[in-house]
């Protein structure tokens, strides 16, 4: 069973290509944080948000992000899949639905992708329904579809091709989350290939 697990992983990534390098995923980490401190840490910002990852896919945007932030908050997370281990979404799953802490706060949602924008319309709408303030969607990539999307995100890291991608943080049939790179998985490999 690892053998396979260990085979398929390695040949996955084998046939694959990088797009973005490690220096380059740093560099929009940095300039999301940049942008959300401007915003927090402003003359006069009293705001002191609620910080909301998305599990799974938001670990580790959210590792590298949360300690460049300069100014105070609080953090929690929620955890919803649309993918499961496929490479097309389907019906949203939450696994971990949002607490009352929500209630009355200005929060910010964080997401490694927004692709068709179906996971984060949803958690947004979400979290309003329950009584946020204000939600601010930040997303480590936004993928370009070349058309309109049911939301939009206030802030985006990176602007990538309509491929799917696997690395920080994004997985191919739950492997390489881990990958510090981003890298695009040959179409031919994918089980849904058209
Ligand atoms: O814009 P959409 O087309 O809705 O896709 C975006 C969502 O897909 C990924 O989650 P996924 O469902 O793969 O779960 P995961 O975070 O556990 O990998 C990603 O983390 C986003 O939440
Ligand atoms: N791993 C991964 N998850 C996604 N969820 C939505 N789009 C993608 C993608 O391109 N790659």
């Amino acid at each position: 069973m690892h053998d396979f697990h260990h085979e398929r992983a390695r040949a996955l990534l084998a046939n694959a290509t990088q797009i973005v390098e490690p220096v380059e995923v740093n560099a929009a980490v940095r300039r999301v944080a940049d942008e959300l401190n401007a915003r927090f840490n402003a003359e006069g910002a009293a705001e002191f948000p609620l910080v909301l990852g998305v599990m799974g896919g938001a670990v580790v945007f959210t590792g590298h992000l949360l300690p460049q932030l300069t100014f105070p908050l609080d953090f929690d997370y929620i955890h919803v899949s649309r993918y499961g281990d496929e490479d097309r979404g389907g019906e949203i799953v939450w696994k971990v639905i949002p607490r009352q802490n929500v209630v009355g706060r200005k929060i910010v949602v964080v997401d490694d992708i927004l692709d068709e924008g179906e996971t984060l319309a949803h958690v947004k709408q979400r979290l309003l329904d329950m009584g946020a303030a204000e939600v601010i969607v930040v997303v480590f990539a936004d993928k370009d579809l070349g058309r309109a999307k049911p939301i939009q995100a206030d802030l985006v890291g990176l602007t990538l091709p309509n491929k799917f991608v696997v690395g920080f943080g994004m997985d191919v049939y739950g492997y390489w989350r881990n990958l510090p790179g981003l890298w695009t998985i040959r179409q031919e490999d994918l089980k849904q290939a058209d």
